[in-house]
């Protein structure tokens, strides 16, 4: 029988790059915090049977009152995470039963369910699949020296977002692997790729942001003023 779909959604991190004494996803939208509005968005989807976050083992305990304060304890477990992302997925990976996982960021509240179901269906004719949208820039490679060394075809370039979408035996293989390798890359598709495993890409939307700089707060503010009109 098909156990379904799981999803991990990590919020364990440190917010360095915002600043904030507080960490960015427990920061306040609307009067809710950030990693509450992503939960939202997935608690929504009734294709989802089971729903991990993984937190900073400091930030367990206001997790679980904070899920219990939205009426979200029936669908969402908290766990403790690690020290880089990679870690706090691969628990959230560990505590999963189901066939099939989305790995997502707790700081990108403005995923949507069309995107979601995108990533899932891409995945389940695929294998793996990534939400992302084409680069609006020209990017050039820089050397330590800061001269421009190459610029690459902008045609091929994708900015590479969540949710990503696995077999969850794949993936759990392809993050053991990249442990026992000392392996750390920026994504979760990165560790399946090493496996060799196609990964396909589904186009996404620009708005579905990671808070990751001070003036991200300031555009989810804006867009979240926006969705409340719509
Ligand atoms: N040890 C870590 C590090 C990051 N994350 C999560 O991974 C997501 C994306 O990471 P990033 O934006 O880099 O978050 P931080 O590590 O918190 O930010 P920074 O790099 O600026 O410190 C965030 O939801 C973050 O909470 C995590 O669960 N565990
Ligand atoms: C996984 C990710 O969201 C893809 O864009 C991203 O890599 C997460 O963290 P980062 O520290 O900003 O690279």
């Amino acid at each position: 029988m098909d156990k379904g779909w799981g999803v991990v959604i990590v919020a364990a991190g440190r917010g360095t790059r915002m600043g904030t004494t507080e960490s960015k996803q427990f920061l306040l939208l609307q009067d809710k915090p950030v990693f509450i509005h992503t939960l939202e968005v997935f608690a929504a989807l009734k294709e989802i049977s089971e729903m991990v976050l993984v937190t900073g083992a400091a930030d367990v305990e206001r997790c679980l009152d904070w899920v219990k304060e939205y009426r979200l304890e029936s669908r969402v477990r908290v766990i403790p995470g690690g020290k880089e992302r990679q870690h706090s997925v691969h628990e959230g990976l560990k505590a999963l039963k189901t066939d099939w996982v989305l790995v997502h960021d707790g700081v990108r509240p403005f995923v949507d369910r069309k995107q979601i179901t995108g990533c899932m269906e891409a995945a389940m004719s695929g294998g793996a699949a990534v939400l992302a949208v084409p680069v609006k820039d020209t990017i050039k490679q820089v050397n330590a020296e800061g001269i421009v060394t190459a610029t690459p075809d902008r045609s091929s370039l994708w900015s590479i977002q969540t949710p990503q979408a696995f077999r969850l035996s794949s993936l759990l293989r392809a993050y053991e692997s990249a442990a026992n390798d000392g392996f750390l890359g920026t994504d979760d598709a990165m560790l399946a790729e090493r496996q060799g495993l196609p990964v396909k890409v589904v186009e996404g939307s620009y708005t579905n942001i990671k808070l990751t700089t001070p003036e991200d707060l300031e555009y989810a503010a804006f867009l979240l003023g926006g969705e409340k009109k719509r």
